[in-house]
């Protein structure tokens, strides 16, 4: 993340509700109902066309097209300020709470255009799930900062159900069983972030944008969070923005890799843009010849 004026705007609201989900009159249909949902593996579940996003008259992404794979993991990697939060952020349109953002082009979920008038931004953020790079809990017990998207709007369920699954599709359930009331602010920040993973799974997205979720966390937490990653790809659809290079290589199947301008320079398997990348610049920073 950024540290410029407007990123704090953000950061703001988020220390509010960093899942968004309050922050939008939820009073209206979530116009996604008519969007397929993709079902054969290869198939792309998030699919930008010609996205270009300023904030006021500076550009930050320049025509992104770009087709994520369902039940993958797709990191998004290159220099500091190359637009890949920004692009993270289109996906479930949090950077329509900038107030300096005016995104262009086409962001489709299955089927269906996100920035469509007739759809819900909450209903939409529901469907994609969003984990910071900072863990942010609320000052809540644990079961209710799992259930907290789910309450707010109104969605009826067997908490205690969706307290256990959601926990333990993040790997917190066997830590945290007995000390449900307790407050989230009490645990390790590993912990804490795997809670905030649980939270954003709870109301069962289909895609899970993680924005550097583990560069605030010590090695171990930051193993546990990779090997959740790779679980969570088996349910969910993750798009992840990475400094870390090695770890886009270690977790990832599919790269995107963004460089100076906001321009996506190459995307491809994994593998390919580690060892053989088509383009001589991606080659540059894959080396560390700059980055
Ligand atoms: N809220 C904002 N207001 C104004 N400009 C912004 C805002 N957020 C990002 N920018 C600008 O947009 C460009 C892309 O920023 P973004 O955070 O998307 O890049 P990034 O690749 O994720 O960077 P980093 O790796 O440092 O987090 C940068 O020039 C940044 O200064």
């Amino acid at each position: 993340m950024n540290n410029n004026e407007s990123e704090t705007t953000v950061a703001s609201d988020e220390s509010k509700d960093p899942t968004g989900e309050t922050l939008v009159d939820t009073d209206v249909s979530s116009g996604l109902e008519g969007g397929d949902r993709s079902t054969r593996p290869d198939d792309p579940i998030v699919r930008a066309e010609g996205i270009s996003v300023w904030y006021d008259d500076d550009q930050a992404l320049d025509d992104i097209t770009l087709a994520i794979p369902e039940h993958k993991v797709t990191a998004m990697i290159g220099p500091s300020g190359c637009g890949k939060s920004t692009f993270l952020r289109c996906i479930n349109r949090m950077n329509d709470l900038i107030d300096a953002a005016r995104v262009e082009g086409d962001l489709y979920l299955g089927g269906k255009n996100v920035y469509d008038a007739d759809v819900d931004p909450v209903a939409l953020r529901r469907r994609v799930g969003m984990v910071f790079q900072k863990p942010n809990p609320f000052p809540k017990s644990i079961r209710e900062n799992v259930l907290y998207g789910l309450k707010v709007q109104g969605i009826q369920a067997d908490y205690d159900q969706v307290v256990e699954e959601s926990l333990k599709r993040a790997a917190l359930w066997d830590e945290v069983k007995d000390r449900l009331d307790e407050s989230g602010l009490e645990l390790s920040g590993g912990q804490q972030q795997r809670l905030c993973i649980a939270r954003a799974i709870a109301p069962d997205p289909e895609v899970l944008l993680m924005d550097e979720p583990a560069s605030a966390l010590d090695p171990i937490a930051t193993s546990q969070i990779e090997d959740l990653i790779d679980d969570l790809a088996e349910e969910y659809t993750v798009a992840i923005v990475t400094h870390n290079m090695q770890q886009a290589a270690r977790i990832s199947d599919k790269t995107a890799v963004f460089l100076t301008g906001g321009e996506l320079v190459e995307f491809d398997d994994t593998q390919k843009i580690f060892e053989n990348p088509e383009n001589d610049r991606v080659e540059d920073y894959i080396t560390g010849k700059f980055g």
